[in-house]
């Protein structure tokens, strides 16, 4: 079912200052930043060689991220996002195991415009798992 990693990502209380540590202090490549009011997220990419990092912090009312930076007000690691070929396949696998599919169970579209599903951290480890389908 899993690809590639493409993207781990981190929650950050202040979206500009992480971009400029990332671009300055280590000299990444960091892209423009992306408004996803329907994710209630903002997000930066940092390129890399063989994956990236998706730095995210809340945006309006109800974010998602929003009590997981109140509990980690510096920012922490939020989730990993593993690549599957078919998304819809694998939430049905996934459902049939007894996994938690988040939200309505149906994918959205993500920060790549490519269909996304999050998976609940309790059911793989304290880890929030986002599918992206490539
Ligand atoms: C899709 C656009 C973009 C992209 O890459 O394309 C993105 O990635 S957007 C990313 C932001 N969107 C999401 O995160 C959507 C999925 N997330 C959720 O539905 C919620 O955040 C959820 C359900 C994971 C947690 O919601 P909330 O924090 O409000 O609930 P609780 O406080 O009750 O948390 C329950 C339990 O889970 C622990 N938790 C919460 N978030 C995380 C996390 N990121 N990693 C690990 N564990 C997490 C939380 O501490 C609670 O644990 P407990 O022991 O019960 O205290
Ligand atoms: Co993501």
């Amino acid at each position: 079912m899993l690809g590639r990693v493409n993207h781990i990502a981190i929650a950050v209380p202040d979206l500009e200052a992480a971009s400029t540590t990332y671009r300055d202090t280590l000299g990444a490549r960091v892209s423009a930043p992306q408004a996803l009011p329907e994710h209630g997220v903002t997000v930066v990419f940092v390129e890399l060689a063989n994956t990236k990092v998706e730095l995210l912090e809340p945006l309006g009312e109800g974010s998602p991220i929003a009590a997981f930076l109140e509990k980690n007000p510096a920012g922490g690691m939020h989730h990993i996002c593993y690549e599957v070929a078919d998304i819809a396949e694998a939430a049905e696998s996934l459902k049939a195991a007894g996994a938690r599919v988040l939200g309505d169970g149906k994918p959205k579209i993500g920060a790549h415009r490519k269909p996304v599903l999050f998976l609940h951290p309790k059911d793989f480890f304290g880890t929030l798992v986002e599918l992206e389908e490539v």
